[in-house]
């Protein structure tokens, strides 16, 4: 099947039913890229995005064209940056100038990054060798970057998004929209957070998600991608995002489940990590798709539990599996994985981080430490074998093998005892004990599980594998 007959045969769940809405309406003397003049023309009368065409959002458009800025310029940042600002030029409901907030740095010849990207259009340092668009304006002071912006794109690694809604209070529109393309979750004293909720509280303002197998490097250079943005109640905002964002060579599609669209791609980074580590320790395609199956059952048991009302079919959307697949095939933490599980656990995953990424992070580390501290709290860490052991292997409390050791198995009661109270275990034991699936599992898919048989489910893996 041709490709754009691919795009139209898909359908939006939870939205008006098609992947198609707006062509758009080309601006009159705008500026349009070659490349992306000829990627739409390849697919004519193709759709991108899920709004009603023309009639829709044009109309609702009439009055003020939104304002989009983007808060994050590393890899993804760049890339998000670009796409919004092709749509900007072409897309009458949209204002030309898309303003993105650099995190100031100097470069090594002494210039400034966010000088070099405006004179040159060439994020040089985290997305070289791409043109972001003769619309997209660097902006290193964070208060004019997002003045009068309607539609807010926050793009930036999660350990950084605190302060920075601190510094936006008060600064941004308070009709603005919002929307996170960030991988991660925090740890507040009140329990997790997920980083579109951080958002949405201390600034006052909707948010909503995009996430999605997404290489940023791979989407720059226009290779076919898809999207998901999770929205929670707010659909004509969705079809907006979907706007700012679809292009035909990246089909952006919307689900009504913020919380399990943000929960896959937040939890699938914990297993690229262990993805990595079995790519490390020479091991095959076979045991590295048991891992991301493994993974992929503990993805969905925790944000089931955290969030009943995340739905099954969100896996099996683009921020689902596909990006748990292309994460574990060809992503920055699996890269770093790799290379610690190389070097035996000797080199910390910092130092990695530093010498194989040059400026850009790593989430997974970070993440698995705040799942981690969530599974402690409640008493869950022997529900989830994979999320457990990439921690504590990232802290170097195991060895990079003990991936494949107690993956899939409860860790035993006397390694958690070593590791928790007398520091790092000394022993790993070997012998496997299968956990054998109750009567229950055998008759409901776990995915149709309600939250009461999940953790009923979940208390029985435990009992299971207590020793
Ligand atoms: N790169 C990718 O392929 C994809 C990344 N993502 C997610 O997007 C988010 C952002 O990642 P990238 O854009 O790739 O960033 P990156 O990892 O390439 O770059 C790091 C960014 O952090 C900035 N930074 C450094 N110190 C800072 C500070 N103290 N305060 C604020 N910013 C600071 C740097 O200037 C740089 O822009 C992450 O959550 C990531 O998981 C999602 C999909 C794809
Ligand atoms: O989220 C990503 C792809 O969708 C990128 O993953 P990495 O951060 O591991 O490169």
């Amino acid at each position: 099947m041709p490709w754009s007959a691919c795009f139209m045969a898909e359908r939006t769940r939870g939205g008006s039913g098609r992947i198609g809405g707006g062509r758009g309406q080309e601006r009159p003397g705008a500026a349009t890229a070659a490349a992306d003049r000829s990627a739409w023309d390849m697919a004519p009368g193709l759709d991108v995005g899920s709004g009603t065409r023309d009639g829709g959002l044009l109309n609702s458009y009439e009055a003020e064209p939104d304002r989009v800025a983007v808060i994050g310029s590393g890899n993804w940042g760049s890339v998000a940056a670009r796409l919004a600002a092709t749509n900007a030029r072409r897309l009458p409901y949209f204002q030309d100038e898309v303003r993105v907030w650099v995190y100031e740095e100097k470069l090594s010849n002494g210039e400034l990054l966010s000088d070099v990207i405006n004179k040159t259009q060439e994020n040089v340092k985290y997305l070289p060798n791409v043109k972001l668009g003769p619309n997209v304006v660097a902006d290193p002071n964070l208060e004019t970057a997002v003045k009068n912006a309607t539609m807010l794109v926050f793009v930036m690694p999660h350990q950084f998004i605190e302060g920075i809604c601190q510094k936006l209070k008060g600064k941004i529109r308070p009709d603005a929209k919002a929307i996170s393309l960030i991988k991660g979750m925090e740890m507040g004293d009140d329990g997790p957070r997920l980083i579109s909720r951080e958002i949405s509280e201390q600034l006052g303002i909707d948010c909503s998600v995009l996430m999605g197998a997404n290489i940023a490097n791979e989407i720059a250079v226009e290779q076919f991608s898809e999207a998901t943005v999770g929205y929670r109640d707010d659909k004509e905002t969705a079809d907006k995002w979907v706007q700012v964002f679809g292009t035909p060579y990246f089909q952006v599609t919307h689900v009504q489940d913020v919380e399990g669209v943000e929960l896959c791609g937040t939890l699938k980074n914990i297993v690229a990590i262990a993805a990595g580590l079995v790519d490390g320790l020479g091991m095959g395609n076979n045991t590295k798709a048991a891992i991301m199956r493994i993974g992929l059952k503990e993805m969905i048991l925790f944000s089931k539990l955290l969030f009943p009302s995340v739905q099954d079919a969100t896996f099996f959307e683009s921020c689902g599996i596909a990006d748990l697949i292309t994460t574990c095939l060809g992503g920055r933490n699996r890269k770093v994985a790799d290379a610690f599980s190389k070097h035996g656990g000797k080199r910390s995953f910092d130092e990695l981080e530093v010498e194989l990424l040059n400026g850009q992070k790593l989430q997974g580390v970070l993440t698995a430490k705040e799942v981690f501290g969530l599974l402690k709290a409640k008493d869950w860490e022997e529900s989830f074998p994979l999320f457990s052991t990439v921690h504590a292997i990232a802290t170097r409390h195991l060895p990079p093998s003990a991936i494949v050791e107690y993956s899939e198995r409860a860790p035993r009661k006397i390694v958690l005892f070593n590791l928790y109270n007398f520091g790092a275990a000394t022993s790993f034991p070997v012998s496997r004990r299968s956990v054998s699936p109750s009567k229950e599992e055998r008759s409901v898919p776990p995915t149709q599980m309600s939250p009461s048989q999940l953790m009923e489910d979940a208390r029985q893996i435990k009992n299971s594998a207590s020793i």
